[in-house]
């Protein structure tokens, strides 16, 4: 028996199934107080279903969670454990201080009389432990999304959370914010906080934690000290088989004929942009949030109309696709199943000259894509709403493969995949390229720059700056850009 006071979190044989799908196949785990652990896995193995049984929203269907020694059906009343999903839980309306304050206990002073000064001055303390220098009395609002992730690990530490589990919180950030939530929980880890992480990004596995716990399909199939791993040993660890998703080929380029431009366009606070978009070329952009990054993405797509300047396309009915992105609110059709979903857009693809759907065709089409995406579940007839997050962004993506336009237009086209998906989807890219497409990249994310794009500029002051070839750039000068 241990002593109770201890926050071991152990878990013990947990399994879960949705239907005849076994999803976890018993999960086996100790956690000591102090460990800085990294969750990994592929895409639908299985994270996100632990976390959330152990957070109580769902149960699971055999095994069992103690704390400390106690046996509890979850942790989610548990004081002692706070919770960190992309969704913050935090209210734009309201203050820091009355976000502390939401679902407190008030702290009185006096029978009815609340000790207003004594939460805002424990607010403040934890804004100070993870290097927010702002007033309690600043609006959620007013925050970047990065200082609203600090926020909320404010927020658990002040509430007394000795295990902080965070969910993928960093995937939607740029690199820059992500970078300050994860020294802040690894500041929470050398105070003697547990932090249980969930992540794709391999720099924040090398960069932050002491542990890292593998599953893959529902198993924990690696438990290993992260000191003395590096990149190519995390990959590994992963894939088993890797394919390094640097080692692209090298696209042979073809001709780079002018497909589509945009002429001295500005839009709201953007412009002028000038922009050329080949036959055959992938071009990236980037830049910081609000930098209208994805609002000239959202242009070349037409999508948005230029209040100026104009979008000259190389012929009419030049087609294009787009991955749009706020997957969460753009995306998919969430009662609709993944082959719906993937098939929207191109219906049209699939009729004889008659008119008539020819559903076997765009059913053989879309069990093809989803397969070279490895979408889990294997089955097409799969509802939308169940599948993972990085699942949900893959469908998106074959969406837009089914389409094969002239134009691609991919926003964040990588966010939340796995490893091994990452490195598919640039060499779907890359192949599209060969294929002759134009493609354009907007994102935020460095790799997506460096592994699969031909020439990248920044979006800043509302300009596009000079694209350069990839080619001619070092890695931490597109790190600087992003
Ligand atoms: N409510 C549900 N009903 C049916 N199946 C579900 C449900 N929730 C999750 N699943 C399935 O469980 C599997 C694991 O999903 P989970 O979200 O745990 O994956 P993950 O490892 O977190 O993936 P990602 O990295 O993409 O977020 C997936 O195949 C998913 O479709």
């Amino acid at each position: 028996m241990q002593d109770p006071g201890s926050h071991t979190l152990e878990v013990d044989g947990l399994r879960k199934s949705f239907g005849s799908n076994e999803v976890l196949k018993g999960i086996n785990l100790t956690i000591r107080s102090g460990e800085f652990i990294g969750l990994m896995g592929p895409n639908g193995a299985g994270k996100s279903t632990l976390i959330k049984i152990l957070a109580g929203v769902y149960q699971a269907s055999s095994g069992q969670i103690r704390l400390g020694g106690r046996t509890l059906t979850s942790l989610g009343d548990t004081e002692d454990v706070a919770f960190i999903h992309q969704d913050l839980g935090l209210v734009d309306a309201l203050t820091i201080a009355e976000n502390f304050a939401l679902g407190n206990p008030p702290q009185r002073l006096f029978g009815p009389i609340l000790n207003k000064r004594a939460e805002r001055t424990s607010a403040a303390r934890a804004l100070g432990l993870v290097g927010l220098d702002l007033s309690v009395d600043t609006l959620l609002s007013d925050l970047t999304p990065g200082q609203k992730t600090l926020v909320a690990v404010a927020r658990a530490m002040d509430r007394g959370a000795r295990i902080l589990i965070v969910d993928e919180a960093t995937s939607t950030l740029p690199p820059r914010d992500a970078q300050g939530v994860i020294l802040s929980l690894a500041a929470a880890a050398a105070a003697g906080a547990t932090v249980v992480m969930v992540t794709h990004k391999l720099s924040e596995i090398l960069e932050a934690t002491s542990r890292v716990l593998v599953i893959l399909d529902g198993e924990m199939v690696r438990d290993a000290p992260t000191h003395g791993l590096d990149r190519a040993a995390l990959v590994e660890m992963l894939m088993q088989h890797e394919s390094d998703p640097h080692n692209l080929d090298d696209a042979s380029h073809q001709t780079r004929d002018p497909v589509l431009e945009l002429r001295g366009v500005h839009f709201e606070d953007l412009g002028p942009i000038d922009l050329t978009l080949n036959a055959g070329e992938v071009i990236g952009i980037s830049g910081l949030p609000g930098s209208g990054l994805h609002d000239i993405a959202l242009l070349v797509n037409g999508t948005l109309k230029p209040h100026k300047g104009e979008v000259v396309e190389s012929r009419p009915r030049l087609t294009r696709a787009l991955v749009p992105p706020h997957r969460e609110s753009q995306g998919g059709f969430g009662e609709l199943s993944i082959r719906e979903n993937m098939a929207l857009s191109a219906l049209g693809r699939w009729r004889r000259l008659s008119r008539v759907l020819k559903p076997r065709r765009e059913e053989l089409d879309c069990a093809r894509v989803a397969s070279e995406l490895s979408i889990k579940p294997a089955s097409i007839d799969t509802t939308f709403d169940i599948l993972s997050g990085g699942n949900k962004q893959k469908v998106i993506f074959g969406r837009a493969l089914l389409l094969n336009p002239d134009v691609f237009v991919l926003c964040e086209p990588t966010r939340g995949v796995d490893v091994g998906t990452r490195s598919e989807i640039y060499r779907l890219i890359r192949e599209l390229a060969r294929g002759g497409a134009a493609v354009l990249v907007a994102s935020s994310d460095a790799e997506d720059l460096f592994s699969v794009c031909d020439r990248v500029a920044l979006v800043a002051d509302g300009r596009l700056q000079q694209l350069r070839p990839v080619s001619e750039l070092s890695t931490s000068e597109l790190e600087l850009m992003v």
